[in-house]
């Protein structure tokens, strides 16, 4: 069968949107697009927007007392702004928060649990799929997931999040404070999750991983999108290098290849 193109409307359109915090504005016409089977990053500086455009699209800007002053969001043709968050997670729209907020004194099963719709062969369905992902959440299944690592909570934290089964995963910073081997395991759970058909967004600060994991991504700066473009292209490209990996003139006198230079590259300088 020959393929085709998916139609226009297909994947998730943020068009025009603005949101402030009272009088505060927090994003001011921002557009973007993830195709359906597309890992889309959003890069930002702390305060950029990254995650009230999370919330915007999650429904969760009303606990957060901001809110939608213009614009909309999209999902698969139906207009998802407006939505309360569990309407959009019905609708295949799932976000994991940042900070890995598990529930700490529930076990993990409940955790998991808490994360399903509805229950049944979908839900088992579900947490076959999650526990084949994370095989440690099998194994702690029983602890309080308050003493789980910082890694392993992520693990529950996006488990959780992949119990109602999402065609769109939301992931907000899933790699923040982890130490590298845990947030290169995170990187590549997001590559598996995608590869079975999940389309992600990611926000990201940790700009070298993202782009790495990204087909396309956009730049956030106070609100706006200042830069997108592919992936591959801004990794390369001077303004991200300059901008935002840290790779300045080599002038500057910060050594590219040393460990000090190391840690400059794929961590935010603005
Ligand atoms: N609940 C809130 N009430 C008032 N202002 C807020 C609230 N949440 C965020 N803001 C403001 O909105 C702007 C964008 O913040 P946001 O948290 O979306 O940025 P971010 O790019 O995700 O940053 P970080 O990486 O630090 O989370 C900032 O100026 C921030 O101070």
């Amino acid at each position: 069968m020959a393929a085709t193109a998916p139609p226009a409307d297909a994947g998730l359109t943020v068009s025009g949107l603005a949101v402030s915090y009272g009088a505060v504005p927090a994003l001011r016409g921002v557009s973007l697009r993830v195709p359906p089977g597309a890992i889309v990053a959003v890069l930002g500086a702390n305060g950029a927007g990254k995650s009230t455009l999370l919330r915007a699209i999650s429904g969760t800007l009303r606990f957060h007392r901001g809110a939608i002053g213009g614009g909309t969001v999209r999902w698969a043709g139906t207009r998802l702004s407006g939505l309360a968050a569990p309407a959009v997670v019905a609708r295949g729209v799932t976000q994991v928060p940042e900070g890995r907020r598990v529930f700490a004194r529930m076990t993990v099963e409940e955790n998991l649990r808490a994360g399903g719709l509805g229950g049944g062969r979908r839900s088992a369905a579900a947490r076959e799929e999650v526990l084949g992902l994370f095989p440690v959440l099998a194994e702690r299944a029983h602890q309080r997931a308050g003493l789980l690592s910082g890694g392993e909570q992520q693990m529950l934290a996006i488990g959780r999040a992949l119990m109602a089964r999402p065609s769109m995963l939301l992931l907000d910073e899933p790699t923040l404070g982890l130490a590298p081997m845990m947030a290169a395991r995170i990187a590549e759970t997001v590559k598996e999750i995608n590869a079975r058909g999940t389309s992600v967004l990611l926000i990201e600060q940790n700009v070298a991983p993202a782009l790495s994991l990204a087909s396309y991504a956009y730049v956030l700066e106070v609100g706006e999108v200042a830069l997108e473009g592919p992936a591959a292209e801004l990794a390369a490209g001077d303004e991200v290098r300059r901008r935002y990996l840290g790779m300045g003139d080599p002038a500057d006198g910060r050594p590219l290849d040393g460990p000090a230079g190391r840690r400059a590259i794929g961590r935010w300088q603005g």
